[in-house]
């Protein structure tokens, strides 16, 4: 299939997700969950991979879509010479991790419009044809453990090993069709009127969004992108367990014909941690609790057993394998299921996963004993770790080296236990923590501080520049008047960016053990915005955060990276990163002092923001 991936929308449920086209195509959906088989797999493949696709029959003269304000819902609005119908396009928020529903309703808006409907059902990542059995309610389709009914009064019929229907539309008359998922052992569930479900399911997204702090003011278009990114954080969370996704796709590549292709359908604890982030400045603290009641099931035993990332219940074996009967995106080879970077070792979770944590605690989330105790042993093992080279931020698949955005996470998780101690009276060795804080510190100001060029460097001894550095403030490592803050954003200015926009580091000059190249990655954009802000370049802030707000599809969703050149989305889409960093860059710009500014002067949340005060708080160092 050769749909731009930007073609793309999003419906969920919190427990799976599928990607609707703009030709009214669903070309990706795995059930029950984000990570079970694909049932349809045509993005990855061709139409024979499973899709489902509802379209009018007469030539389109016009398409265009939306999402109903506020929500989840997709409406997509085809325009014929016969007339206009909506298709609408969810999935109700009631999903078990066993059973849920994707609904469509085509509803004639004008004229009367012949629509046609192909449902080629996929099970086993788009290989396993079911056994398709008539029933009175429209059809059920069984293969090994998966069944699947389809449910809708209009006729159906089988052709080419698909389901096929034609039907027509008047202006006010509506055809529904539901897709029930279940496991073929169990009985199909009684399916309900579909307007009333449709109701529901709006009326369930906009209560969530009514329960988000928002900016006052400001652009209308800002903060209608912050809360589309709010609503895509969302239904990338697991209900079930509180994980979250780092995207809902495996394999969409990051060059078109390349083979850096990658399964996200998984929690990582760094993506996950920073989706939390974002959800609680904007007032959600459900999710942030659920997460870490799933980060203390996920974790635990053994602190040196800890991985990087889990499946969505919190599984440890994410075993890496290629799915070879898939000839991928564009043919991007190989589709990839599991993913191998969970056996890496990448100290950067241990800082990001401890000032969440502290982020949480600064917001009276929850029972903070369990949390606290849970800490002190990553620091504890973070001692000893806290030297090794690792697989760093981007997880490169090259020789383990000494990344300077490691080694700072190190630094910041140490902080972080320091001031719990300082400032809630939590109990913990914090005169060895102090010495081992101020030990990172002078270890990465000796190693990853280039003085000719007066910025720091991407990993000790190296002349390479990295998208990550620029937190070096907003972490609270140096202060946002530091000249070397400066210097550094300064370098990556020059090194990294291509076409107004910023790479995470350049392929050629870093090992990261993949062969090609790879987008902008749309992250550290954003993480510039807030750099600016920082360095108060505000000017320079806004303009490139209105550049990004013009690669997010028309409907406001960001794919991993953005190729500049040739002007499309790359990557696993939408992905959480992009998300996260559209909703920080929007707060900290509509917002007098947003969360950089908070973190970077490690403001005690919802107090007013105050001058950094790293001396005070780190006196040993
Ligand atoms: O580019 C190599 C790596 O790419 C993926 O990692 C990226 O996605 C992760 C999930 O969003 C993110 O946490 C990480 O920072 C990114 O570099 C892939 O999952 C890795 O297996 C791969 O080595």
């Amino acid at each position: 299939m050769s749909r731009l991936i930007e073609d793309y929308g999003l419906i969920g449920n919190m427990v799976t997700s599928a990607l609707v086209g703009r030709d009214g195509s669903i070309d990706w959906l795995c059930v029950p969950r984000f990570d079970s088989d694909a049932c349809f797999a045509a993005l990855l493949g061709t139409p024979e991979n499973g899709r489902w696709r509802l379209y009018p029959t007469a030539p389109v003269r016009r398409t265009r879509r939306r999402y109903l304000p506020g929500t989840a819902v997709l409406e997509t609005v085809f325009e014929t010479d016969d007339g206009a119908v909506a298709l609408i396009d969810f999935m109700p928020p009631n999903a078990t991790e066993h059973r849920g529903e994707l609904i469509r309703i085509v509803r004639g808006l004008s004229g009367r419009v012949e629509m046609g409907m192909e449902f080629a059902l996929r099970f086993g990542y788009g290989r396993t044809v079911p056994w398709v059995r008539r029933r009175d309610y429209g059809l059920c389709a069984v293969a090994g453990p998966d069944a699947c009914d389809l449910v809708t009064p209009v006729p159906l019929q089988g052709k080419d090993m698909m389901t096929v229907a034609r039907f027509t539309v008047g202006k006010g008359e509506s055809a529904p069709f539901t897709m029930a998922y279940y496991p073929s052992q169990s009985e199909p569930r009684f399916i309900e009127d579909r307007s009333i479900v449709l109701d529901r399911t709006v009326r369930w997204w906009r209560d969530w969004v009514g329960r988000s702090t928002l900016p006052e003011g400001g652009k209308e278009e800002w903060r209608d992108a912050l809360i589309r990114s709010l609503i895509t954080l969302k239904a990338m969370t697991y209900h079930p367990s509180g994980g979250i996704v780092a995207a809902p796709t495996t394999s969409l590549p990051e060059h078109i014909g390349g083979v850096r292709n990658w399964d996200y359908r998984f929690c990582w604890i760094r993506d996950a941690t920073l989706t939390v982030y974002a959800l609680v400045n904007s007032g959600h603290f459900e999710e942030a609790d659920a997460f870490r009641l799933w980060l203390m099931r996920a974790a635990a035993g053994d602190p040196a057993q800890m991985q990087i990332m889990y499946g969505l219940g919190g599984e440890r074996r994410l075993t890496e394998s290629e799915i070879t009967w898939l000839p991928g995106y564009e043919n991007s080879r190989p589709v990839r299921i599991g993913n191998g970077a969970h056996e890496q070792l990448q100290l950067d979770v241990y800082g990001e996963l401890i000032d969440a944590l502290h982020a949480a605690r600064q917001s009276h989330l929850g029972s903070f004993q369990a949390a606290w105790q849970f800490q002190c042993t990553l620091l504890t093992a973070l001692e000893k770790l806290w030297r090794k080279p690792d697989a760093g931020i981007w997880e490169v698949r090259g020789a383990a080296r000494h990344f300077t955005y490691s080694k700072m996470m190190a630094w910041v998780a140490f902080d972080r236990g320091i001031q719990a101690v300082e400032q809630y009276r939590l109990d913990g060795p914090v005169a060895r923590w102090r010495a081992v804080r101020a030990e990172i510190r002078a270890d990465i100001e000796e190693k990853a501080y280039d003085a000719k060029r007066n910025c720091f460097v991407q990993s000790y001894g190296s002349h390479s520049l990295d998208a990550s550095l620029l937190l070096m403030a907003e972490t609270g490592f140096l202060d946002p008047a530091d000249p070397r803050f400066r210097g550094t954003v300064e370098a990556i200015e020059q090194d990294l960016m291509e076409d107004g926009f910023v790479l995470r580091y350049r392929p050629e000059d870093t090992d990261d053990g993949l062969a090609g190249e790879e987008g902008s990655f749309v992250l550290c954009s954003f993480w510039l915005v807030n750099a600016y802000v920082l360095l108060k370049r505000y000017d320079d802030a806004s303009a490139l955060f209105e550049r990004l707000l013009g690669i997010a599809n028309d409907l406001g969703l960001l794919a991993e990276q953005y190729d500049p050149k040739a002007k499309r989305q790359l990557g696993n889409f939408p992905q959480a990163f992009s998300h996260i960093g559209l909703i920080t860059a929007a707060q900290n710009l509509l917002q007098a002092a947003g969360p950089a500014e908070q973190r970077a002067s490690r403001d005690d949340a919802g107090a007013a923001p105050v001058a950094n005060d790293r001396a005070a708080a780190a006196p040993s160092e």
